[in-house]
């Protein structure tokens, strides 16, 4: 029986990293993906303008849209307070089963609720499922055509407030030119686009972050 990307992926990070030890298991990824097959994960240079935004943002709730493997989710819940939340989305059962087993071999199980749906199901639930009133930082990475309709469907349903950070992955690469529009001319918000390279190649790509202005 052939296994998949994501299981050789996390058979990586079960060899090679700490468990508890969630910068191991995000260098263990990186290596994985350097070394031996590329995966979509946000990856190390990237990752580390994402470290800085989370660490600026000191966010109590954020929202990740496509968890995949669990790269960026463990990137983000390791340098979170006591108490916060990544609440992250991932409607392909194969895929949060991998990610499920990837936080958990970061010990990061409890600042991380891992849904299994689409993110244009679950974010109309998110206020009563989860008892909160807004995010204070949204970590785009899912399929790239549902960056804009997504935001218009948090903005609909208050997830959003004043000051709350949209970071979107893959802006330039693959590319997600609606919402790069949108984000830009919208007086809603304050847009800075952060120039780096698509993980583990050398071809442009960036983050986008967005400050909600409410
Ligand atoms: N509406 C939704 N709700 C919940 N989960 C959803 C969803 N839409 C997609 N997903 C999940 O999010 C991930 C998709 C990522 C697309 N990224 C990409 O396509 C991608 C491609 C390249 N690339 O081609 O170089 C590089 C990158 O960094 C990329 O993120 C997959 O795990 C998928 O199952
Ligand atoms: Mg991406």
């Amino acid at each position: 029986t052939h296994s998949t990307r994501p299981q050789r992926l996390l058979s990586a990070v079960q060899k090679n990293a700490t468990r508890g030890d969630p910068s191991s298991v995000v260098k263990a990824i990186d290596q994985f993906c350097r070394q031996k097959e590329w995966a979509m994960n946000v990856g190390d240079e990237k990752g580390c303008i994402l470290d800085l935004v989370v660490s600026e943002v000191n966010p109590t709730f954020v929202l990740e849209l496509g968890t995949y493997c669990g790269y960026s989710t463990v990137r983000i819940a390791r340098l979170l307070p006591p108490h916060a939340k990544v609440i992250t989305l991932e409607f392909n059962p194969d895929f949060a089963a991998i990610a499920h087993q990837v936080i958990a071999w970061a010990g990061l199980e409890d600042k991380v609720h891992l849904i299994v749906g689409a993110s244009g199901d679950w974010i109309p639930k998110m206020k009563e499922q989860f008892g909160l009133n807004s995010f204070d930082l949204v970590f785009l990475d899912h399929w790239k055509d549902r960056y804009l309709p997504d935001t218009k469907l948090m903005e609909e349903c208050g997830l959003l407030r004043q000051g709350s950070i949209l970071l979107a992955d893959n802006v330039i690469c693959p590319g997600a030119p609606d919402y790069l529009d949108y984000v830009r001319r919208s007086s809603q918000y304050e847009s800075q686009y952060f120039k780096s390279h698509l993980e583990y190649t050398k071809v442009e790509d960036g983050l986008e972050k967005s400050i909600f202005l409410g």
